[in-house]
């Protein structure tokens, strides 16, 4: 059977770290599978554990999720898992709340927390070859605008 490779990228705010390596080892072999991006910490800490290799983009509070959220828009990231910390205020809120957007904009599948990942993670389909998911903006880019 052939394996379709996804972009899958992986991200923990600090409090949901050692949840999210936790995770990941549990799923390692599958991980293994496909291409794997992280932001900075997230990336170290996942490459130390898992002992595989991770694109590792800036820190989050330094960027790393809008360069995350720009993948997704241009197609080069199409899986997210997003341990996200919803008891803790931080910095980059706008950034964090951009990339969950944007996810939800090109609908890419998205875990924002464990038991949502080990259901995308047992899904036939994260390992099938997709129809295109990306919806078509092509009339939203047509739009009618009047000038003032
Ligand atoms: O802050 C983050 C996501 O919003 C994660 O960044 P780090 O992986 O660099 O800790």
């Amino acid at each position: 059977m052939t394996t379709y490779t996804k972009k899958i990228a992986l991200v923990a705010h600090d409090h949901k770290k050692s949840a999210l390596l936790d995770w990941a080892s549990q799923h390692r072999e599958i991980l293994s599978r496909h291409h794997l991006f992280a932001t900075g910490t997230t990336g170290r800490l996942l490459e130390d554990h898992l002992k595989l290799p991770i694109r590792k983009l800036q820190s989050g509070p330094l960027g790393g999720d809008q360069q995350i959220g720009a993948m997704i828009a241009t197609g080069d990231i199409d899986f997210l898992v997003f341990f996200w910390d919803p008891l803790e205020p931080l910095p980059h809120d706008p950034d964090i709340k951009a990339l969950l957007r944007l996810a939800v904009v090109w609908n890419i599948p998205m875990a924002c927390n464990r038991i949502t990942a080990d259901y995308l993670f047992a899904s036939p389909l994260l390992e099938q070859e997709l129809p295109d998911t990306r919806p078509d903006y092509d009339a939203y880019r047509q739009r009618p605008i009047q000038i003032e």
